[in-house]
């Protein structure tokens, strides 16, 4: 058993010969039982690099890797959920689980299939094409969960469903995660829901990876600062906004922060939102092994990035001119 549950090198992928990069130098690692969140906005390449890691993509450059191995040779071991949650229509409930039995001998978890579809009301005889969406992604879960996998794919699992069952099937996720050590990577916009549920991050935007690692190391490389002036040197500045005479900025400290700033730890959606609405930041990823080295070999690459655009102070000024 491996330690890590997917690793990307170099990744890139584009669709169609001269089409635009939806995918391109992704490389991050996601050690094995962990639940991480993928965040970024539409088009980041969200669901591209989900396919990938579910072997239904093939790379244009680089290399993806799940559970040790390429992802056509962990397809028994990994379960997908795709956004669509594309399930036979003229099936009934009963028959898509009878099914997700055929296809997993030896690994099917009835019980735990049943009990999903149990807990959203749903009668077993109902055909696929009957149900709403929201109960149509019930059972994709439950089918996805029957096969007991070790990593397990999500793609925005929660868009359709109702507070309550979202309530209840993140908890379902949850205690599986824990009790079977599953590795869960789900994709969402709905940044609330992730704060307790998830223990490390994947935030991508335009096709790049700009923050990587575990979500509590995230937080704690980030530092909201508010005041009414200061100096934000030697600080790396993610995002700053200015209202009225005050300021609030979220910054990577690099040493002391002056006394003039009161000082506060972001909560995850304000990590998120600076990120989302500074795409121009440095990326960051840190590793939760050797956080410091991460720390610093990241900065140095985004410094030796931005000084070969040429354009180190110009995005400082951007970055501390940016209003929201
Ligand atoms: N089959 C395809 N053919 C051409 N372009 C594609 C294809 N699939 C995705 N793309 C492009 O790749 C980019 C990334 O798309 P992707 O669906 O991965 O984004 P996403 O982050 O999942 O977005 P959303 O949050 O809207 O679901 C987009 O620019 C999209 O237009």
């Amino acid at each position: 058993m491996t330690d890590t549950a997917m690793e990307a090198a170099a990744l890139g992928r584009r669709f169609g010969r001269d089409g635009d990069w939806a995918l391109w130098d992704c490389t991050f690692r996601l050690p094995a039982g962990r639940v991480c969140a993928i965040v970024g906005p539409n088009g980041a390449g969200k669901s591209t690099l989900l396919a990938h890691a579910a072997g239904l993509l093939r790379p244009t450059e680089g290399t993806v890797t799940v559970l040790g191995t390429t992802p056509a040779e962990a397809r028994e071991r990994l379960a997908y959920v795709a956004q669509d949650k594309p399930l036979y229509p003229q099936l009934s409930i009963a028959e898509t689980l009878r099914m997700g039995r055929e296809l997993n001998p030896g690994r099917w978890d009835q019980g735990v299939a049943e009990r999903i579809v149990a807990d959203g009301d749903l009668d077993p005889h109902a055909r696929v094409r009957t149900l709403s969406g929201g109960q149509r992604t019930r059972v994709a879960l439950a089918l996805a969960l029957g096969k007991r996998p070790e990593l397990l794919l999500l793609d925005e699992p929660m868009a359709d469903l109702d507070p309550l069952a979202r309530h209840q099937l993140m908890g379902v996720l949850m205690a599986d995660a824990a009790e079977n050590g599953t590795t869960v990577v789900m994709s969402s916009h709905v940044i609330a829901e992730l704060e307790d549920a998830c223990d490390h991050l994947l935030l991508i935007g335009g096709g790049h990876v700009r923050l990587a690692g575990p979500l509590d190391d995230l937080l704690a490389a980030h530092v909201l600062v508010t005041g009414q002036d200061g100096d934000l040197d030697p600080h790396t500045v993610v995002e700053s906004r200015t209202t009225g005479r005050q300021l609030t900025a979220l910054i990577r400290p690099n040493g002391p922060i002056d006394e003039a700033w009161q000082t506060a730890e972001p909560s995850l959606e304000e990590l998120v939102l600076a990120h989302l609405r500074s795409p121009e930041a440095p990326v960051l990823t840190l590793t939760g092994e050797d956080e410091a080295d991460a720390f610093e070999a990241d900065e140095q690459e985004a410094d030796a990035e931005e000084a070969d655009a040429e354009e180190a102070d110009a995005e400082e000024a951007d970055a501390e001119e940016t209003t929201v």
